[in-house]
C-alpha cells in the first residue's frame, strides 16, 4: 500500500485561514503586524521566494516592506537598515533572506536582529530559548515539519525519528524541537558511518540535506512518517527534494511531496510567527 500524502499547500491554506481571524483581531485593537523582508543582490532563487512571502503576507493581511539592495551594499550599511527596523514601531518581524553576498557577515547580521523581531528564530537568543526549552521563535522550516507532524496525528513521543542534516536552520533545531516532544533523536550527517542502518530503525525520517535521493526505498521501515525538507533540481531542472519520492512512497506511511509539502509551510510558519510577535508587541 503506498503513503499517504501530507500536503503542506493544504495544510498552509488552514493555517493562513486561522492567521488570517488573528490578524483581524490585532487590527482591532489598533495593531498592524508588519513584516520587513530585505534582499540583498540578484539571486533569482531568492527573488523568487522572497516574492512568495510577500505574496503571503498580504493573503493574512500583514503588512510587509519589502527593501532590495544591490549585492554591493556594504555590511555597515546593512546593519544600520536593520537597527533601524528594530526601533520602527511598525515593524514586528524583520527577514533578512539568506544567503547574503560573500563580503558580509551573515551571522553579525542576523545577531543584529531584535531577538523579539527575528521571526527566522536565527538569533542566538532565540537558538538558545529552543536549546533549553524557553518561549521564543523557532526556526520556520523545522516549526513546519512539526505541525505536519500533529496534523497527522503523528506523537513523537517514545518514538524514534532520525534527522539527516545538521544545519543550524533545519536539522539542529528540527533535531531538539522532536526531542522536545520526547522523541529518541538521531542526528545523521556527512560522517555518519551507516546512514541506512539508522534510518530503517527510524519511525520518523526528516531529510533535510540539498541532495537529490539521500533516502531510498530500501532505507525505510514500513509505515514510517518520512518528511523531505531538501529544494532540489532534477536533471529535467524539475524541482524535487532529497528523497526518491517514487521509490519511498510504496513503503512509507506517510510521506511530504516536493514541492507542495514542507515548502509552502515554511511560509506559513513565517507568518505565524510574525503574528505572534504582533501579538506580543500589543500585550
Ligand atoms: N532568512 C531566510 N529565511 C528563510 O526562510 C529562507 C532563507 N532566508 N533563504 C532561502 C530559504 C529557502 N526557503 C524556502 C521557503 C519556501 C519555499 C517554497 O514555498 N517552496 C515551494 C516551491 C517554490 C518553487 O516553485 O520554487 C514548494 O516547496 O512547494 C522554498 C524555500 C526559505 N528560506
Amino acid at each position: 500500500m503506498a503513503a499517504q500524502l501530507i500536503d503542506g499547500a493544504a495544510l498552509s491554506r488552514l493555517w493562513r485561514a486561522r492567521l488570517s481571524e488573528r490578524v483581524t483581531a490585532l487590527k482591532a485593537r489598533g495593531t498592524l503586524p508588519g513584516l520587513a523582508v530585505i534582499l540583498v543582490g540578484d539571486n533569482p532563487a531568492s527573488q523568487v521566494y522572497v516574492r512568495n512571502k510577500v505574496k503571503a503576507c498580504q493573503e493574512v493581511g500583514i503588512h510587509s516592506v519589502l527593501e532590495t539592495y544591490p549585492a554591493s551594499l556594504t555590511e555597515d550599511a546593512l546593519l544600520a537598515r536593520v537597527r533601524a527596523l528594530n526601533a520602527d514601531p511598525a515593524i514586528h518581524g524583520i527577514l533578512v533572506q539568506l544567503p547574503l553576498p560573500a563580503h558580509i557577515d551573515a551571522q553579525r547580521v542576523i545577531e543584529t536582529i531584535a531577538p523579539e523581531k527575528d521571526v527566522d528564530g536565527f538569533h542566538v537568543a532565540n537558538a538558545g530559548a529552543l536549546m533549553v526549552g524557553r518561549p521564543g521563535f523557532w526556526p520556520c522550516t523545522p516549526y513546519g515539519c512539526m505541525k505536519m507532524l500533529e496534523h497527522i496525528g503523528c506523537d513523537p513521543c517514545g518514538k524514534h525519528a532520525v534527522v539527516i542534516g545538521r544545519s543550524n536552520i533545519v536539522g539542529k533545531p528540527m533535531a531538539l524541537m522532536l526531542l522536545q516532544a520526547n522523541a529518541t533523536v538521531t542526528i545523521c550527517h556527512s560522517a555518519t558511518a551507516d546512514l541506512a542502518h539508522h534510518t530503517r530503525q527510524a519511525d520518523i525520517v526528516v531529510a533535510a540535506v540539498g541532495k537529490r535521493n539521500v533516502l531510498t526505498a530500501d532505507m525505510v521501515k514500513p509505515g514510517a512518517v518520512v518528511i523531505d525538507v531538501g529544494m532540489n533540481r532534477d536533471e529535467a531542472g524539475k524541482l524535487c527534494g532529497d528523497v526518491d519520492f517514487e521509490g519511498v512512497r510504496q513503503v512509507a506511511g506517510w510521506i511530504t511531496p516536493v514541492p507542495g509539502g514542507v515548502g509552502p509551510m515554511t511560509i506559513t510558519m513565517l507568518l505565524l510567527n510574525t503574528v505572534e510577535a504582533a501579538e506580543r508587541a500589543a500585550r
